[in-house]
């Protein structure tokens, strides 16, 4: 949310295709991410450059190793920086800070473990088996954020002034929480809960 309070252009950009593939009359929902690209691709821009681990989990090597030039002696606490890999010009191009969905457009790389320049989730036997469900959890709750409500700053902020600090750890949350003022943008008895 804060990058596309950020982005203007990305959160109009967002908010059409909700309207074009879900229209006003209802919300989104978990079958409906597939037809949702550019959504896809900002839940993966935000995880390249915010991943929730930034060092993933820390492994030991059990053998002698070589990885691109540099020797791993056997018991070697080794930690891979995805926050590192997510901003790396030689990987990502000119402009690796900036936050831009587009980059995915036509592009194969995904989450899942298999494409080393994004690894929000790890990779290997010990990465994230919760995958399923976070993706799936990530992806429907923004899509519904964005389609539920129209977002702005807090009065009088301009968009160059919201602090995009970092709290360092296993996790990386925002140093300041966000505040932001939705309104929403459908009609009423869509927010109405449903009969139990
Ligand atoms: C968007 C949401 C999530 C993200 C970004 C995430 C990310 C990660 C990462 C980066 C790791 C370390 C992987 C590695 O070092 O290779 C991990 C491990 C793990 N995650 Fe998640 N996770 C998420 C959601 C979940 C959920 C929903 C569950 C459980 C229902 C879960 C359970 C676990 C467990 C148990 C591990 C440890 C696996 C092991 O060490 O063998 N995660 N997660």
């Amino acid at each position: 949310m804060s990058e596309l309070l950020r982005k203007p252009d990305v959160l109009t950009k967002a908010t059409e295709e909700l309207d074009r593939v879900i229209g006003r009359e209802r919300l989104v929902t978990e079958g409906d991410i597939t037809k949702l690209p550019y959504m896809q691709a900002i839940v993966k821009e935000t995880m390249r450059l915010h991943p929730v681990t930034p060092l993933l989990a820390p492994r030991l090597s059990r053998e002698d190793a070589s990885v691109d030039g540099y020797d791993i002696p056997t018991g070697t606490l080794v930690f891979v920086n995805v926050w590192a890999i997510g901003r790396d010009p030689a990987v990502w191009g000119d402009a690796p800070d900036e936050f831009r969905p587009e980059r995915f457009a036509g592009s194969s790389v995904d989450v899942k473990g298999q494409d080393f320049e994004l690894l929000p989730f790890g990779s290997g036997r010990r990465m994230c088996p919760g995958i399923g469900l976070g993706l799936k959890m990530e992806q429907v709750i923004l899509a519904n954020l964005v389609h539920g409500f129209a977002w702005r700053l807090p009065d009088g902020m301009a968009k160059e002034e919201l602090s995009m600090e970092e709290k360092f750890g296993l996790s990386m949350p925002r140093l300041i929480p966000l505040q932001a003022i939705a309104e929403p943008r459908l009609p009423a008895h869509i927010y109405a809960r449903p009969p139990p």
